[in-house]
């Protein structure tokens, strides 16, 4: 056994044939010692690192934590937790590197905090291999597919040729369908086959947050224009500018954003929250949503106007139970999908199995569908998925779904809520037919129509 001063005097050694970089540094980031290895990762010596800022290295990591840090210059010494994490350092000639960080804060023994030490593993070829397999799996996906999307039906032909010309076009793109059809799958290849695909593709659930912090979400905020808003913030139309803007979830976007989002829709201009500078952008829009939303507009929930506007190049996904003949191929897409990550040998479902997969009537579509097969993945042994492993609900061939959507409302609830909107409308623009039909997005003929159907009396019924 060595003892402990003889360790102490081979550490210096160990560090110099380690082939991880190691670099130390104080409490303020002045390099204090650096092994072989990292003059070797960094292209610099020791003599130029020693005495350097650590921050000589551009590490991407360390700049992002930076921003995120409430006042340690490092939030390394903020937090005081050991980080693991891949990042890119600059080398002396300028090219940077892929490396896997790990550091530490170093404390004496009354846990005064001395310095950080940082051990610095280079895996550049990692990456590059990484890449490469990502890039032939997307290949590979892609002969069997369309832009990623499986469909050899009639109606999934028909379907990619509409993408093919919509993104060709600058035309608003409305994609409809229930849920798991791959909406999110048609945005992405509308704008990847668009003259567009170079440039930013940026993406918003409109359901996934409230009216303010979408608002702010989209049009970007200035410092001061609400409590928290400490700084500038470009919101996401901006981020899209000469690229597309996908609205997923658009049946699900406040009424008052509804109003807004027409001005943009109509004008390409648009204010930051707090601001009246009017900023213009150039961009596409791709809506998409699993309601129907001519149902929702008689309910009052949608802005017809905001319709017609988004509904230019409608594309509608059908599901899946219309084109059971897309089933086999899915099956054989995410199965060489899953082996490709997988040490299983599986070719695919044996013909029971298949049975029962094209009697099911998939209510949620193709993402059931993938979800399914995962799960009788990891059950399946040999080299086929037999009807043992298949989740039990699968086997009663799934009750006759439709799609999911609101249930249908009485007409008599319908037909009291649209007078009360109407009234409502008038009141608020103080008789004026056309200012009311401009509230809530219908045209003038429309009210009077209703007006006169509900036998709404202006003098009687709308005191303003
Ligand atoms: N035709 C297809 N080929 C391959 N994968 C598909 C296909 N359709 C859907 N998927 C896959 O199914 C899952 C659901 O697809 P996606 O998120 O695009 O559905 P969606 O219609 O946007 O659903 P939602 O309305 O719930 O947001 C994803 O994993 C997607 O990759």
């Amino acid at each position: 056994m060595l003892k402990n001063q003889r360790v102490n005097i081979y550490c210096k050694d160990i560090v110099e044939i380690m082939q991880e970089g190691l670099l130390v540094v104080a409490e303020d980031g002045t390099i204090q010692m650096v092994n072989h290895a990292l003059e070797n990762i960094t292209g610099y010596s020791k003599e130029e690192l020693l005495g350097q800022p650590c921050s000589i290295f551009k590490c991407d990591a360390c700049k992002l934590l930076r921003q995120a840090s409430s006042g340690a210059w490092c939030r390394l010494f903020e937090r005081k937790e050991q980080v693991k994490r891949k990042c890119h350092l600059m080398r002396k000639d300028g090219s940077y590197i892929t490396v896997l960080k790990t550091a530490a804060v170093l404390s004496d023994d009354q846990g005064q905090t001395m310095g950080a030490v940082e051990i610095v593993t280079d895996i550049s070829e990692m990456d590059r291999l990484d890449r490469q397999l990502r890039q032939l799996t997307r290949t590979l996906d892609e002969e069997s597919s369309f832009q990623g999307i499986v469909g050899h039906s009639r109606q999934m032909k028909n379907l990619f040729e509409l993408v093919e010309k919509a993104a060709q076009s600058d035309f608003p793109v409305f994609i409809c369908g229930e849920s798991g059809t791959g909406k999110e799958l048609v945005a992405q290849a509308i704008h990847n086959l668009s003259p567009r695909a170079e440039q930013p593709y940026i993406q918003v659930n409109c359901a996934a947050l409230n009216e303010s912090l979408l608002e702010s979400e989209l049009f970007g905020h200035v410092k001061g224009a609400f409590t928290g808003a400490l700084q500038h913030r470009k919101g996401r139309f901006e981020a899209a500018h000469k690229g597309d803007i996908f609205l997923d979830e658009i049946g699900d976007l406040p009424m008052a954003m509804q109003v807004k989002l027409l001005r943009v829709l109509e004008t390409k201009t648009f204010e930051r929250v707090g601001d009246n500078r009017t900023i213009s952008v150039d961009l596409r829009f791709i809506t998409a949503t699993n309601k129907n939303l001519p149902d929702l507009i008689a309910r009052g929930g949608f802005r017809e106007d905001l319709f017609y506007r988004i509904n230019v190049i409608p594309i509608h996904l059908p599901p899946l139970r219309e084109r059971k003949e897309d089933v086999p191929h899915l099956v054989d897409f995410f199965i060489k999908r899953l082996s490709r990550k997988n040490k299983k040998n599986i070719q695919g479902l044996s013909p029971e199995a298949m049975r029962i997969f094209m009697q099911y009537s998939w209510p949620g579509n193709v993402r059931e569908l993938k979800s399914a097969l995962e799960y009788s993945y990891v059950l399946a042994e040999g080299d086929r998925i037999r009807s043992e492993n298949l989740p039990e609900y699968l086997k009663d061939g799934g009750n006759d779904f439709q799609a999911v959507d609101l249930p249908p409302a009485p007409a008599e609830n319908l037909q009291q809520r649209q007078k009360q909107e109407l009234i409502e409308a008038l009141k608020q623009s103080s008789g004026n037919k056309s200012q009311a039909a401009r509230l809530l997005g219908i045209n003038r003929v429309t009210v009077l129509n209703r007006m006169r159907k509900y036998g709404i009396d202006l003098q009687r019924d709308v005191v303003y």
